[in-house]
């Protein structure tokens, strides 16, 4: 993770069509192996899939390894200014995307895709919401994800449109040196 970490350390942040193409390829790069992630490993007994946070770098990036029981997702969300790429390390993730360009329109459900095992997705901001949810019946599932700007707060959308704003907090919190 630290090899990771340095190569996220010298990306352009401030050039986002660069730093997307320099983090998909570092995240194509990085080797999955679990004795690499296992530190950050943690399931919710009873709420939530498990947000887990390894680094954050403020102004620039944040990155957070999510832990998924069985069939466990999340509800239909954005990622406000923030753009990401995530990278499945165990197990499927399904993806489900949403249009929904002005305030107060109704979701549209647009499409759906499978995310396996040591593939890349990215999750872009601009067109609209999503939501993740782990495929597998009786498996846990574990992604990757770094987000630029730190991912602080999404949108979370109902069925009818309805928009909320909620801050997203870490299961577990990351012990790092002071920027
Ligand atoms: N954006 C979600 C994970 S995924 O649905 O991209 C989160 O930060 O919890
Ligand atoms: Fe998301």
């Amino acid at each position: 993770m630290d090899r990771l970490i340095r190569k996220l350390d010298i990306i352009s942040w401030a050039n986002p069509y660069q730093a997307k193409r320099d983090l998909y390829q570092y995240l194509m790069d990085y080797e999955n192996n679990e004795d690499d992630w296992r530190g950050f490993y943690h399931l919710n007994e009873n709420e939530g899939y498990s947000r887990n946070e390894i680094r954050t770098k403020p102004g620039q990036y944040n990155v957070a390894l999510m832990c998924w029981r069985p069939n466990q997702g999340n509800k239909i969300h954005d990622h406000c200014e923030s753009f990401g790429l995530f990278k499945v390390l165990r197990g499927c993730l399904e993806e489900e995307h949403h249009i929904c360009r002005e305030d107060g329109d109704a979701v549209v459900h647009h499409a759906d895709i499978l995310i396996e095992e040591n593939h890349v997705n990215s999750l872009e901001s601009f067109t609209g919401f999503h939501r993740l949810k782990n495929h597998s019946d009786d498996d846990v599932a574990v992604s990757l994800h770094v987000y630029a700007p730190p991912l602080e707060k999404c949108t979370f959308i109902d069925e009818e449109g309805k928009r909320c704003v909620v801050s997203m907090r870490f299961a577990t919190k990351s012990v790092q040196e002071q920027e």
